[in-house]
């Protein structure tokens, strides 16, 4: 008997064939059977060991060839969506909460887009960071077409036609209150904000943007979006649904990255609560009716399951969003030097891809893109 080498592979179907019988029938080899459901132990004259079974799942991870044959899941630099923070300045500003994060200046911004794109990177969302006095609680900043969301995406897209540029839908960066929609008594007004959403995507859609992403769960938004678009010509829009955002703590760096906190009270009126799992299903079977394109979970890794129920009930692409808390908590740990940060980003992206996600928006997409790139893998 030897051990495990591949001039063990069998040279003919027949030879491939275990023994029938639960153990060798040889006697060169000494068998001492065991009791009960033990399997049996046999040593052979040189004292080899061996437990006789037919399956051996590590058949299929011993060599890195056979683990790259049987793979069932690949992320590509194409899956991303590489979210960018812009401001008015002529400088970027680090961002303290996330190591590595920067709020580019607009023209910055052109050689992130072009450095991420040498890397296959081919999809942008935006977000700006809107000074105090632009702020209303009607968020009109928000579909004015001289503001730095339109001017942003037509410069990316006068440079780089080829690249996809998405838009974030709501009024948050824009509002004097910190809130996703328009605010009185202290509630946020769903169907007022959608007609200010209405506006922004609009003016958005004007300035070349390729996907709208609606982040603010008011209800009905998606299908009014839809009809909006449709009305104005724009029949090819993408509709992006952050379809199941929940109230999560996880967002804290993107506030501070935005200064964006909440003016007042939380986001649990609007956004899910982190305990459901069923809703998110209504929510998405809502979302699909009023014609979205993709489906979003967000936050990502703590969602896995969401993504799960997602992908297995509804036929659209799913995107994940491996928002900022989740970034920075690896960031942390990495520089503590508590873990190894390709080994555990490339790990984190895979396993959205596992859980369901097609689209996965994440602050290392160009990083783990160049990773794969010196890696030699795209
Ligand atoms: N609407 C976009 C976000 O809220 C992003 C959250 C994050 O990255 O924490
Ligand atoms: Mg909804």
């Amino acid at each position: 008997f030897t051990t495990l080498s591949p001039s063990f592979l069998p040279t003919s179907l027949s030879s491939s064939l275990p023994p029938l019988k639960s153990t060798p029938d040889n006697s060169d080899y000494d068998f001492s059977p065991t009791s009960g459901s033990q399997p049996a132990l046999i040593t052979n004259n040189n004292s080899d060991v061996w437990v006789p079974q037919r399956s051996r799942p590590r058949r299929n991870r011993k060599s890195q060839a056979v683990r790259d044959m049987v793979k069932e899941n690949l992320v590509t630099p194409a899956n991303f969506i590489y979210p960018l923070f812009i401001h008015e300045e002529s400088f970027n500003t680090a961002i303290e909460s996330m190591p590595g994060c920067e709020r580019h200046s607009l023209d910055h911004m052109l050689v992130e887009v072009e450095e991420a794109m040498r890397y296959g990177v081919k999809t942008f969302v935006l977000f700006p960071k809107v000074p105090d006095e632009l702020k209303t609680n009607l968020g009109v900043e928000a579909y004015n077409p001289n503001g730095i969301v339109p001017r942003a995406v037509s410069m990316i897209k006068d440079k780089f036609p080829e690249a996809t540029v998405c838009t974030d839908v709501a009024l948050d960066p824009y509002s004097d209150q910190g809130h996703d929609g328009v605010v009185s008594d202290g509630k946020i007004l769903n169907d007022i904000t959608i007609n200010q959403l209405c506006k922004q995507v609009i003016c958005q859609a004007r300035a070349g943007s390729d996907v709208v992403a609606p982040s603010d769960m008011m209800d009905g938004r998606v299908g009014a979006i839809r009809d909006a678009l449709d009305s104005e010509g724009f029949t090819d829009v993408s509709i992006l649904a952050y379809t199941a955002k929940y109230a999560s703590a996880y967002y804290g760096p993107f506030r501070d990255a935005l200064d964006s906190h909440p003016g007042f009270g939380d986001k649990k009126t609007y956004q899910q609560d982190p305990s459901n799992g069923r809703e998110a299903l209504i929510e998405a079977m809502l979302d699909e009716a009023e014609g979205a394109d993709m489906l979003m979970v967000k936050p990502g890794m703590p969602y896995l399951d969401i993504i799960r129920r997602l992908k297995d009930n509804s036929n659209l692409p799913i995107a994940a969003y491996h928002v900022s808390g989740e970034y920075s908590m690896l960031k942390a740990a990495v520089e503590k030097g508590w873990l190894d940060e390709k080994d555990v980003v490339l790990e984190t992206l895979t396993c959205f891809k596992r859980a369901g996600a097609d689209i996965i928006l994440t602050y290392y997409a160009k990083q783990a893109a160049k990773w794969m790139a010196e890696d030699g893998l795209y």
